[in-house]
């Protein structure tokens, strides 16, 4: 008997039903939404956590968020969230469990991994790297020749680098341990560049890498390796490298003891990992106490997004309007803009954890999809971002949606400085979503005495058309707690949309394939073809006589 095909998405119910509404709320301007709700401002906000989440400038009404939510509902949010929590393999096609927030709840809470506690094991690691990351700050664990360690440099790619990197930039003003720095790429320009401005001796390498099996990774372990060797000696390998993964052979055939790696498992995606050991530099540069305020933060967001009902909840609401503008207001791209200097990686980091997670075409079962999944996400900082992309986003014919993040609270003593950051972070969300009109552009350049044909000319440039969707998320300040907290939120907005668009987002098979190909390339053994333009493209670049 051939299996039922399951009904599409599109075609359902509560999909359908907002199609119909969508083509309803197309063409209302969102300011005349303020006009019809006197409260609106407080009807169309969500608080918790520290974060005020007002999404008051989207282009919803109630009936929007009553439909958005019945599609959650056909969709079994309720249901995945419990399945997620509770340790269901929700990665099926590697059937695995994602556990991450296991990583930062108490030892006590009830994670489950194939029916087993996870608690104590994921304790044990961190009581590991707590002791080693003290004896490290402290002076007591030293390199080879008796220094103390002054500077780690995490080497690892994609979650086993973003997350703690942008950490580190993000709490800079409170590390109080060694220096931390940070290699990638297997372009060697980054690994020369750091190691230009250290010291073999003072200098501690962490590893990091789940699978331990990644190009770029172990191509820089290694020459960092050859580097300490040249000016120590072999011995000092042990005093001056620890890694990170689940692959203990692997590390070991590297030449890391096993009492110098810091596991985790495979029930952790790489992307979702930050909050375990490969946290570590994080760790080593911020101290236990500010490791542990992250865990928190993030612990706390699990717990809104567990408890919280939909209507109320910061992911789901997230994600429900991201699905909203994807799907059904025709967005081209999702911007985030943090105003805040020290999330400059945040954009970075949602980028793997967004497209990552959400680019895939098919369904959990294997079934093309006929709607988008991830949007593009991109953006930086506010205010660069107002001197670079803004442009296209007020006056562009294709409207994207925008998160504004915005700290309430600086933590450095120019207050004058950040009452301008705060008023172009407020002014432009305002911007775009009122525009401005023909007849608004006129008058204000009359007023300053243009007229005739030059007025008629200039009108059209200085028109803005509106209507741009955004949300702001405030935050009290960026501290260990908040920001653990909102990296929680965006993982848990990217599941939300995962559940709602029936995909599983936690494979990556898409970055499998050109691995592949570039490991052909390289092997010396095969006289690879690939397709004609490559193979020339090889013969420009001299491949072969490298
Ligand atoms: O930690 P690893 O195994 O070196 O992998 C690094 C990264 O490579 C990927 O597998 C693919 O980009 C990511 O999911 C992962 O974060």
């Amino acid at each position: 008997m051939n299996a039922p095909i399951p009904q599409s998405l599109t075609a359902s119910p509560a999909w359908r039903a907002l199609n119909v509404h969508a083509a309803e709320m197309m063409p209302t301007r969102i300011m005349d939404l303020f006009e019809r709700d006197a409260e609106r401002h407080r009807r169309f906000v969500c608080e918790d956590v520290g974060f005020y989440l007002d999404y008051s400038k989207q282009r919803v009404n109630g009936q929007t968020m009553s439909l958005l939510q019945s599609l959650a509902r056909q969709q079994g949010l309720d249901q995945w969230r419990n399945r997620l929590f509770s340790g269901e393999h929700v990665n099926n096609t590697e059937n695995r469990a994602a556990l991450h927030m296991a990583l930062r709840a108490p030892r006590v809470a009830d994670f489950r991994d194939d029916g087993r506690r996870v608690g104590d094991e994921i304790h044990q690691v961190r009581q590991r790297m707590r002791a080693f990351a003290e004896r490290v700050r402290e002076g007591d664990w030293r390199g080879a020749t008796g220094k103390r360690i002054t500077d780690v440099v995490n080497i690892g790619i994609g979650g086993s680098d973003l997350g703690p990197r942008l950490l580190c930039t993000a709490l800079a003003p409170q590390i109080d341990g060694p220096r931390p720095h940070f290699v990638a790429n297997v372009d060697g320009a980054e690994l020369h560049a750091v190691l230009a401005r250290l010291r073999p001796e003072t200098t501690l390498f962490v590893v990091v890498s789940k699978t331990f099996a990644t190009q770029e990774t172990l191509a820089n372990a290694l020459h960092a390796r050859a580097w300490l060797i040249s000016s120590l000696d072999i011995d000092a390998v042990s005093k001056h490298f620890v890694a990170v993964s689940t692959n203990r052979e692997a590390v070991e055939a590297f030449g890391i003891a096993a009492d110098h790696m810091f596991g985790f498992w495979d029930w952790v995606g790489g992307r979702y990992s930050l909050w375990g050991a490969v946290g570590l530099i994080a760790m080593l540069a911020l101290g236990p106490q500010r490791f542990d305020d992250l865990l928190r933060g993030a612990h706390a967001l699990d717990t809104h997004f567990r408890r919280a009902p939909l209507e109320h909840n910061l992911p789901v609401l997230m994600g429900l309007l991201a699905i909203w503008n994807n799907n059904f207001m025709g967005c081209a791209s999702h911007v985030l803009a943090p105003y805040a200097q020290r999330l400059s990686l945040f954009g970075g980091w949602a980028q793997q954890l967004e497209m990552e997670s959400n680019g895939k075409g098919v369904t959990r079962d294997g079934f093309a999809v006929d709607y988008r999944t991830t949007p593009v996400l991109w953006g930086h900082v506010g205010t660069n971002a107002q001197h670079a992309y803004f442009q296209m986003l007020h006056q562009g014919p294709a409207v994207h949606s925008v998160d504004f993040i915005l700290p309430v609270f600086a933590d450095h003593p120019f207050r004058d400085m950040h009452r301008k950051l705060v008023a172009n972070c407020l002014a432009q969300a305002s911007a775009l979503m009122r525009g401005k009109t023909a007849d608004e552009v006129r008058a204000e350049l009359q007023s300053k005495g243009m007229e005739g044909d030059a007025l008629q000319a200039a009108i059209p440039h200085r028109v803005f058309p509106g209507d741009r969707p955004s949300n702001t998320l405030l935050l009290p300040r960026v501290d260990a707690f908040h920001l653990g907290a909102l990296l929680a939120l965006y993982e848990h907005r990217t599941f939300v949309e995962s559940v709602l668009w029936g995909i599983n987002a936690f494979d990556q098979w898409g970055v499998e394939f050109g691995k592949q190909l570039a490991n052909r390339i390289l092997d010396d053994q095969q006289a690879v073809a690939l397709d004609p333009s490559t193979d020339e493209l090889m013969r420009k670049v001299q491949f072969h006589a490298r």
